[in-house]
């Protein structure tokens, strides 16, 4: 028995000893394979040609800028095996060039380290290092790029004392209507230096958490003058300008510099932001040059900070004659037929050209457009009493007044075309204004009013709108109310890198007007681009009519000449998008209401009243 008992003992000790160098075996295979992959990938989609015999050198996959990983923190484990030589980090790319002094030592890196894993500094997670040899390290010179002509950035241009002043005078909630007096000293010193040459009568401040960025872009040429100027506060942040034959330029955005595009610089290049908690910079301390890449040899990543940039623009008021007709809005035809000049118009008549007249036109395709129902609006329709009385104020083809089959619900809209939809749909609504609803005040038990204060062109009269809206209401009754939202396109263009963003953060921006848009007075509305972030809080919105919903028009001696061109394909909505709070600080000014709920929808800043 004993020795049975010992053979298998002996046996099972043999047997394990067999399994851990079989495990071994299994996982060397592993890595070889893996290896030999990346060397295939490098080779294949990088141009990096790596070696069997040992040399010097060894090319680090996943060792890269690109994966995320510091200078620093991958000295330190590169110098576990010997004394390095220098450390090439291109930069962005998923891979390093490192050199040993000695070949022994190479060897030691490659036997040792491959397959080692590291943190990433950027990605917070463990990524694996595969090393292989390299005979030359190919450092295509990279000269430091010129900036893009007619950028320009200074230097401490701010002092720290106005830094404070002017972090510390945002109010991101307020509706103010001039440029902060903390602005004026420093825009003042742009003039006096001749750094520009027009005073600048718009804001917009950016606040970047790290992680937040602002897409590559063009600033629309018909929208604001040449010259554009950006004060980094806060924090450095590196901005990168494309050529649209592509090259690229890195520029250190140092804290307190001042930019300024002009020129080709402001038409031709985009610049923008790459959403990213680090920065690929210059190694350096006080680096003097501006664009990064100069020196690849001493490239690595710095953390970023949050920085907050005062954006100064001046309006523009005639079209642009700029010499980059390829990417000048004002300069292509389409687009410059399409583009109204709203000047000397009156708030009325600009609602009627640009709100009236267009849902008129375009009803058919809008309706088309306009069939799913926002589940938050369902909500509050489902929840509440059968038999309540509901009014939708601004109903447009009836999404919702057929949703809750127990209520009595009426609708009405400016536009007869869509009311006409509403009725073959067999609803109940009729023509009329906002700002003159015929049904009887003080009766209804709810009301909604879905994106159509926005497209009233003052405070004043969005204000009536609501007061109309809620003197509908009895008493304890109820108002639903949507507008569009200033931060929608952007929360939609960051929605992605949002939801990777740990704490979620909403990037901030605020836009001021000196002296306020005023419609009635000689003002160019912005023509807002689609799919980019709002440059101005009262805008044009093209709307682009699919051919087959064009509306036909009678022919009369005037419109043939119109005819023979073709009818219009791209219309234009005005809107007044609301900042964060804007809405709720309308509705705290009327007498008997309660805000019960304030909430951010689908791009809409949205309200539940009560009437008391
Ligand atoms: O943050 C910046 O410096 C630039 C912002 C910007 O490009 C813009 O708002 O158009
Ligand atoms: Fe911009
Ligand atoms: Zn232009």
């Amino acid at each position: 028995m004993a020795a049975c008992c010992k053979g298998s003992g002996l046996h099972h000790e043999m047997g394990s000893k067999n399994e851990v160098k079989q495990k071994i075996s299994k996982e060397e295979k592993k890595l070889m394979k893996k290896q030999a992959k990346v060397k295939h990938i490098l080779l294949k989609h990088e141009g990096v040609e790596t070696v069997s015999h040992p040399s010097k050198s060894l090319v680090i996959a996943n060792g890269g800028l690109g994966n995320g990983v510091g200078r620093h923190r991958l000295l330190t484990v590169l110098e576990q095996c010997g004394k390095v030589e220098s450390l090439v980090m291109p930069p962005n790319k998923p891979y390093s060039f490192v050199t040993y002094t000695s070949t022994d030592e190479a060897v030691n890196a490659y036997s040792s380290l491959s397959g080692h894993e590291i943190s990433s500094n950027e990605w917070e997670q463990k990524i694996t290092l595969y090393f292989s040899f390299v005979d030359k390290v190919e450092l295509k010179e990279v000269l430091p790029p010129a900036l893009p002509p007619g950028l320009v950035i200074i230097e401490e241009f701010v002092t720290s004392e106005e830094e404070l002043a002017m972090l510390e005078g945002v109010d991101w909630t307020s509706d103010i209507a001039s440029l902060p007096g903390f602005c004026t000293s420093v825009v003042e010193r742009c003039l006096q230096q001749g750094l520009i040459k027009h005073k600048p009568d718009q804001l917009t401040v950016n606040q970047y958490e790290p992680g937040q960025g602002i897409p590559p872009h063009i600033d629309t040429h018909s929208a604001f003058e040449d010259e554009i100027i950006s004060i980094s506060l806060g924090s450095e942040i590196v901005m990168e300008f494309k050529h649209p034959n592509d090259s690229n330029v890195q520029v250190m955005l140092p804290q307190r510099s001042l930019l300024i595009m002009s020129g080709e610089s402001r038409y031709l290049w985009t610049h923008g932001i790459t959403p990213r908690k680090f920065d690929v910079v210059q190694d350096s301390e006080g680096q003097k040059v501006k664009t990064i890449s100069g020196n690849i040899e001493e490239l690595t990543l710095k953390k970023r900070g949050t920085r907050t940039s005062f954006t100064f623009r001046k309006v523009r008021r005639n079209a642009c004659d700029c010499a980059f007709p390829s990417v000048c809005d004002s300069q292509q035809s389409q687009e410059k037929e399409a583009a109204p000049q709203v000047s000397v118009l009156g708030v009325e008549a600009l609602e009627k050209e640009y709100v009236h007249k267009v849902y008129e036109d375009i009803a058919g395709h809008f309706s088309s457009t306009r069939h799913t129902p926002w589940p938050k609006v369902v909500d509050f329709l489902v929840t509440l009493p059968d038999g309540a009385i509901v009014a939708d104020i601004g109903c447009g083809n009836g999404k919702y007044l057929g949703i809750n089959k127990n209520l009595y619900m009426i609708g009405c809209d400016r536009s007869k075309n869509l009311v006409n939809i509403c009725g073959e749909k067999k609803f109940e609504a009729s023509v009329c204004d906002a700002l003159d609803v015929p049904f009887r005040a003080g009766s209804f038990d709810a009301c909604l009013s879905i994106a159509v204060i926005h497209h009233f062109a003052t405070e004043e009269r969005r204000l009536r709108a609501l007061i109309e809206l809620t003197g509908l209401l009895r008493s304890g009754g109820k108002a639903l109310i949507y507008v569009w939202a200033m931060e929608q396109e952007y929360n939609k263009k960051k929605s992605k890198y949002l939801k990777e963003n740990k704490n979620n953060k909403e990037q901030k921006t605020l836009n001021i007007q000196d002296g306020g848009l005023k419609p009635d007075t000689n003002t160019v509305l912005p023509v807002h681009t689609n799919r980019t972030t709002f440059e101005s809080r009262d805008l044009l919105v093209p709307w682009h009519l699919k051919p087959s919903t064009r509306p036909n028009s009678t022919v009369t001696s005037k419109q043939s000449n119109e005819e023979e061109q073709g009818p219009r394909s791209v219309y234009h909505r005005y809107y007044h998008v609301f900042h964060d709070g804007e809405l709720e600080g309308l509705c705290r000014k009327l007498e008997n209401i309660t805000i019960l709920q304030s909430y951010y929808d689908q791009g809409n800043w949205c309200v539940i009243l009560e009437k008391s």
